[in-house]
């Protein structure tokens, strides 16, 4: 698989990216400077975590502008795979790939700690090697990490099983009005989702931290090994 990580003044998680999808793919990912205008030849962008432009307006609302996003949107169009985690979600977002905002955490902190996802569906790209309802354990660290969208908005990802990911109990309990659970007090506890394509998933959490067992787990594993098969075969 041909993955290429995005970098930006600020970023911080494309190592931890690359390793991630070297130990998956065998093959080191390109890095792309934020100053390039053209994408080259890839089957996956990635879109890491960070501190972008130091979150400067907004997370994200700066990185959204870059010279590098022209590319990113064509690429988008012509159908490509795309994963944003945490800044890079925020990107998405601002970009308008993905609907909603990120907006500061419900405590005003910024929380970095261990959260339960549940795999809301697993017929896409990105969760095909997980179960429907699966739960995995996976780091995050972010003060930007509650999703909002206006209620139509929200309806449609429903509706339209667009959500990727909740946040959980690590024996899958849902409520989204627990703090301890919601810890960012996301709506509906969405914690990622996916475009109307399914090419494109934005994320908070950080599941390149757990791929290997001398990182204390595999549990974000199947999310690149199911993009391997999906887009390699
Ligand atoms: N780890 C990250 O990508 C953090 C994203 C962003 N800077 C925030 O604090 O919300």
């Amino acid at each position: 698989m041909k993955a290429g990580i995005v970098v930006f003044p600020g970023t911080n998680r494309e190592r931890d990216m690359a390793i991630a999808l070297r130990s998956v793919t065998g093959v080191a990912p390109r890095m792309i400077w934020h100053r390039e205008t053209d994408l080259p030849d890839l089957d996956l962008v990635v879109l890491p975590g960070g501190f972008s432009y130091g979150d400067y307006l907004r997370c994200g609302a700066m990185a959204a502008h870059a010279p590098i996003m022209p590319a990113i949107r064509r690429f988008a169009q012509a159908g490509g795979h795309i994963l944003g985690v945490c800044n890079g979600f925020q990107i998405l977002t601002e970009a308008q790939l993905l609907p909603g905002a990120l907006l500061r955490n419900a405590a005003l902190r910024f929380l970095s700690q261990d959260c339960f996802l549940r795999v809301e569906r697993n017929d896409t790209p990105f969760t095909r090697h997980w179960k429907r309802h699966d739960v995995f354990r996976t780091p995050m660290a972010h003060g930007d990490g509650n999703y909002i969208a206006d209620h139509e908005t929200i309806r449609m990802l429903e509706d339209t099983n667009r959500v990727a990911f909740r946040y959980v109990a690590a024996d899958g309990r849902l409520d989204a009005n627990d703090s301890t659970l919601n810890p960012n007090g996301s709506m509906g506890a969405i914690a990622g989702v996916f475009s109307e394509n399914l090419r494109i998933c934005g994320m908070m959490p950080h599941p390149e931290d757990l791929v290997d067992p001398l990182m204390g787990g595999e549990d974000g594993k199947p999310l690149f090994t199911g993009l391997v098969e999906a887009l390699v075969g």
